[in-house]
């Protein structure tokens, strides 16, 4: 089953902006009847944007951080599975009471990414003319997922950031926040991430929208109609099959997996090796929660990052940037390599220099090394927050 849950899950009870056919555990805001306008492909009419928050607003809406998840992220940042999520947040270890992102003392938004499938409008979703926008959705760049947010963000009030924090794909927006919205940025926490996808980058998401778009079930995009269970699941399965493999180290997996065969199984007969089993596994839990076009949207937009463009180039982009600001990178993460992220605290006005967070988890160690993410959040805060 493709997996698009704003048509598939039970509905709430009504609450703030609930409208009939948002799915249960967040909160959501719809445009006012305008359209978003998109830096490529014209207008995006009707959106909604799925969000979640954690602490008190003060009066003056001066403890608001805004949360950026990355690629199959969602709005659950924190809190314990329930309606609507099937595991716990994301980065529960970073966000509540006593915790880095302190909420009795922070107020603490994660909104769902524009173009994605957990609440937020995106392929699944539908069109003014009631049917799904598939393979019609258009094409996103990082700065209209920006904008939504910023729209967001004037719908609740809240003028100006504490903190805008994110990791990876959530990275990428968070540096154009405070390159677009430098008065609205007051610190700026940028994890594993890059000023621009760089040709690697590119190079293995291009294999990864290729294994969807071969899927004859893909059908351009428009395979909603077919009905559940008829998505491309196989292509978005190997697509998370080889992005899991660039998310983490090549010692990890040696380390974890080594030459092993699966348990019960015999390699010599058909089976699999340890390793292709923890890729099966990750690959059919995606496609239970993930929707592939979703999927290549994101995707998309990740390939198009340049913060640098229409800007004069990436030096020029990054002296816009006024918030206190702190970048890191993983030591093993072959994906999003530290230089990416030396070239962006050298950029950036303020910056401090290059942090290293230490792990043996590649990519993924920006959600999985919570307690160095602690240490860089409440250096960050604590000089000025
Ligand atoms: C629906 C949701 O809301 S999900 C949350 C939203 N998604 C995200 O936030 C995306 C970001 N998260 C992620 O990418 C990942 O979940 C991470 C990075 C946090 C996971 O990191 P880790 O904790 O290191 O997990 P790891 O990669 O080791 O995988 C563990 C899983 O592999 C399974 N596994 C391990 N070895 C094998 C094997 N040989 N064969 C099959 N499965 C295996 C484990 O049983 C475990 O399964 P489970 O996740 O279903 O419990
Ligand atoms: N594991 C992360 C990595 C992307 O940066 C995800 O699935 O979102």
């Amino acid at each position: 089953m493709s997996v698009h849950p704003t048509a598939e899950v039970p509905l709430p009870p009504a609450s703030g902006a609930w409208r009939e056919g948002d799915p249960p555990g967040r909160r959501f805001w719809h445009f006012p009847p305008k359209p978003l306008p998109l830096e490529v492909s014209g207008e995006l009419p009707g959106v909604r944007i799925a969000y979640e928050t954690w602490g008190r607003l003060a009066a003056d809406a001066s403890n608001a951080v805004l949360v950026l998840h990355a690629l199959t992220g969602d709005s659950h940042a924190a809190g314990p599975a329930g309606p609507g999520h099937p595991t716990a947040g994301w980065w529960d270890g970073l966000i509540g009471p006593g915790r880095a992102l302190d909420t009795d003392r922070w107020f603490v938004i994660a909104p769902n990414v524009l173009g994605g499938c957990q609440g937020t409008t995106g392929p699944s979703s539908l069109r003014p003319d009631r049917r799904r926008w598939g393979g019609s959705f258009p094409c996103l760049t990082q700065r209209d997922q920006v904008l939504a947010e910023a729209d967001l963000a004037d719908a609740l009030g809240l003028r100006r950031w504490a903190l805008v924090v994110g990791g990876s794909m959530g990275g990428m927006r968070a540096l154009e926040w405070a390159v677009s919205y430098p008065d609205r940025t007051g610190a700026l926490l940028l994890l594993a991430t890059t000023a621009t996808a760089s040709a690697e980058q590119i190079a293995w998401a291009g294999i990864q929208l290729g294994a969807i778009r071969s899927d004859p079930a893909w059908r351009d995009g428009d395979y909603y109609e077919a009905g559940a269970g008829r998505g491309p699941h196989t292509g978005l399965g190997l697509a998370r099959r080889l992005a899991q493999v660039t998310y983490r180290s090549e010692p990890e997996l040696q380390t974890r997996f080594g030459h092993l065969p699966q348990r019960g199984e015999d390699t010599r007969r058909g089976g699999r090796y340890q390793v292709e089993s923890y890729l099966d596994h990750h690959a059919a839990k995606l496609v239970r929660r993930f929707d592939a076009g979703s999927y290549v949207t994101l995707t998309e937009a990740m390939n198009g990052h340049d913060i640098g463009r229409g800007r004069g180039g990436v030096a020029a982009a990054l002296r816009r940037v006024t918030a206190r600001t702190l970048v890191a990178g993983v030591d093993s993460d072959r994906l999003y390599p530290l230089a990416q992220q030396a070239r962006l605290a050298a950029g950036i006005p303020g910056a401090d220099r290059l942090r290293i967070i230490e792990s043996r988890y590649g990519h993924d160690g920006f959600l999985i090394e919570t307690a160095q993410v602690a240490a860089l959040i409440s250096e960050l805060l604590g000089s000025g927050g």
